[in-house]
């Protein structure tokens, strides 16, 4: 019989991407433009105090393509906290000029397949894997996806053993990334509208490609991996802020 693997699970994690209407942006009048980017620049900056506390962390981007324009990766311990600085956020002046094309929801998660019989309430390096501060590398790159429930490929009916063996490799194809590309994975069963959420960080947009195509190659991604839509964003300094909204 199959059986669910024990989770850990840390800090949630809201990944809230907005869309600018510059043509809006552009029509307004420069004292507007300037309130809004400095009410914005606040904002953020308070975000960037929780995670000086320690009590959350902060990651902000510029997205390419047309999925959206920016990203506002928060993390906090309750998800309530999410959804107050998600409504702060559409209070900004700002926000009359943002549509919010995608968001997620999720929890970060550890799997317990590869346990080692530490105490995760004590030991220090799962405490910073449950409560991470993003990294900060050049890039992100963010997909939802599932574990197939299809036919003979039904991730949820293979035995625990089955698991920890495909697991494994995953894990031995992700090694070998160390220093190049950083994980964090969050569940959202019940959460958000697929499994797991995929946030990569690297320091050269290729390692996304490279990774993610050699993980394909893994039973546990070839069998069983679908996937949604992928975005990539790079990191900015709120100090860019200004910059960025410039027009
Ligand atoms: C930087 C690379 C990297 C590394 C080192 C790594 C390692 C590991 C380990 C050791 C473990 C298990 C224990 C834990 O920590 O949970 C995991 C767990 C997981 N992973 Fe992973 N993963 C990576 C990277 C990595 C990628 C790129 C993906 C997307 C898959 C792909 O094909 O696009 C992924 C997915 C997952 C998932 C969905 C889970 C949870 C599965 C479940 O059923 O519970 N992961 N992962």
């Amino acid at each position: 019989m199959a059986e669910a693997v024990e989770t850990l699970d840390g800090w949630y994690m809201l990944h809230d991407f907005r869309q600018v209407d510059w043509t809006a942006f552009k029509k307004a009048s420069t004292e507007e433009r300037e309130q809004a980017i400095s009410e914005l620049n606040h904002l953020m900056a308070s975000w960037q105090d929780v995670e000086g506390e320690k009590q959350g962390s902060f990651g902000f981007y510029t997205v390419i393509g047309h999925k959206a324009d920016l990203l506002f990766l928060n993390v906090r311990p309750t998800m309530e906290e999410l959804t107050e600085l998600e409504t702060a956020l559409n209070k900004t002046k700002m926000a009359e000029y943002f549509t919010q094309p995608y968001s997620y929801v999720s929890v970060v998660e550890l799997s317990t397949y590869m346990a080692q019989g530490k105490d995760p309430e004590t030991d220090p390096e799962i405490q910073a894997r449950l409560k991470p501060i993003l990294p900060k590398w050049n890039h992100v790159c963010f997909y939802p996806m599932d574990k197939r429930r299809q036919g003979d490929d039904n991730w949820y009916m293979m035995s625990k053993e089955e698991r920890v063996k495909q697991m494994y490799q995953h894990g031995m194809t992700g090694r070998k990334y160390a220093g190049k590309v950083r994980q964090i994975i969050t569940g959202s069963q019940g959460l958000d509208d697929w499994e797991w959420g995929v946030t990569l960080f690297a320091h050269d947009t290729l390692q996304f490609k490279k990774l993610i195509y050699e993980m394909r190659f893994d039973e546990v991604s070839a069998r069983f991996a679908d996937f949604g839509s992928f975005y990539i964003g790079h990191r900015k300094e709120r100090e860019e802020l200004e910059r960025i909204m410039h027009v």
